[in-house]
């Protein structure tokens, strides 16, 4: 099984409940969803010119388009030779949950890592049991794609993007429709840093004990 990568680096999980955690992120490419405040878009297509090599892969600085095939076994050894030394990974995008993930879960779970999935809830999941799943619902975007049920039931995290008090009326009628386990953690994550969208999931959270997830990252302007 090959993976479309766009980029693998290490940095501080900026997001969530492992908010902190120095983290491997796997990156992705390909997402047909189309979220227009997307802090991605270089990862929606996956043009045949800008397939790079394993090499040239390692060596990019910076988000660009261009991506490689790897296999799990591979990336493993990519995080040995950079000699990463966090022991939590995050399988990100684009959108991680059009592949199968069960084949590059067994290698790193073998070799020791915790895993954790950042996905929209729109594709059927094929993870480990043992995965950490931060489901980050995407509601009436231009793809047209739906969150599944199924998604938001093996979701450990729902982190939902806010912006507007419509976006928290549509997470409710979500939550109502696709109800997830009882266990679930719900946290809110301004769109984008405005001061607005902080506000009001800041409110929001302290109204319905909900947590905030800021992108720590971009306070920090780190990657
Ligand atoms: C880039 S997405 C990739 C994974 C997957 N496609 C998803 O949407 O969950 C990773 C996380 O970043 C969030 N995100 C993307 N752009 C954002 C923005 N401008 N402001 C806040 N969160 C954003 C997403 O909602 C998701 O939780
Ligand atoms: N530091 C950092 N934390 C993150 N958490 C989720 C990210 C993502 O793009 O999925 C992300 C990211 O891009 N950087
Ligand atoms: S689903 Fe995720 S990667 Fe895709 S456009 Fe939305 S935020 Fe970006
Ligand atoms: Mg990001």
């Amino acid at each position: 099984m090959m993976y479309p990568i766009n980029e693998i680096f290490e940095t501080i999980q900026g997001e969530g409940m492992f908010t902190g955690v120095p983290a491997i992120f796997v990156r992705l490419q390909g997402c047909p969803v189309g979220c227009p405040w997307c802090d991605t878009q270089h990862t929606w297509d996956m043009k045949p010119e800008l397939k790079v090599s394993a090499e040239q892969l390692a060596s990019k600085t910076g988000p660009t388009a261009e991506w490689a095939e790897l296999s799990a076994n591979v990336i493993l050894q990519l995080f040995r030779e950079r000699k990463f030394t966090a022991r939590h990974v995050v399988i990100t995008g684009g959108e991680p949950a059009m592949y199968d993930l069960r084949p590059l879960a067994e290698v790193l779970e073998q070799a020791g890592y915790r895993l954790q999935i950042e996905t929209s809830g729109t594709f059927a999941l094929q993870v480990s049991a043992q995965m950490w799943v931060t489901v980050s619902p995407k509601l009436d975007m231009p793809g047209g794609y739906l969150v599944r049920p199924d998604c938001m039931k093996r979701a450990d995290e729902i982190k939902y993007p806010v912006a507007m008090q419509k976006h928290i009326d549509a997470l409710d009628l979500l939550l109502q429709q696709c109800p997830p386990r009882s266990d679930a953690v719900i946290s809110l994550q301004p769109i984008s840093q405005r001061p607005r969208a902080t506000e009001l999931a800041i409110q929001t959270c302290i109204e319905r004990n909900w947590r905030l997830s800021v992108q720590l990252h971009k306070y920090l302007h780190i990657e």
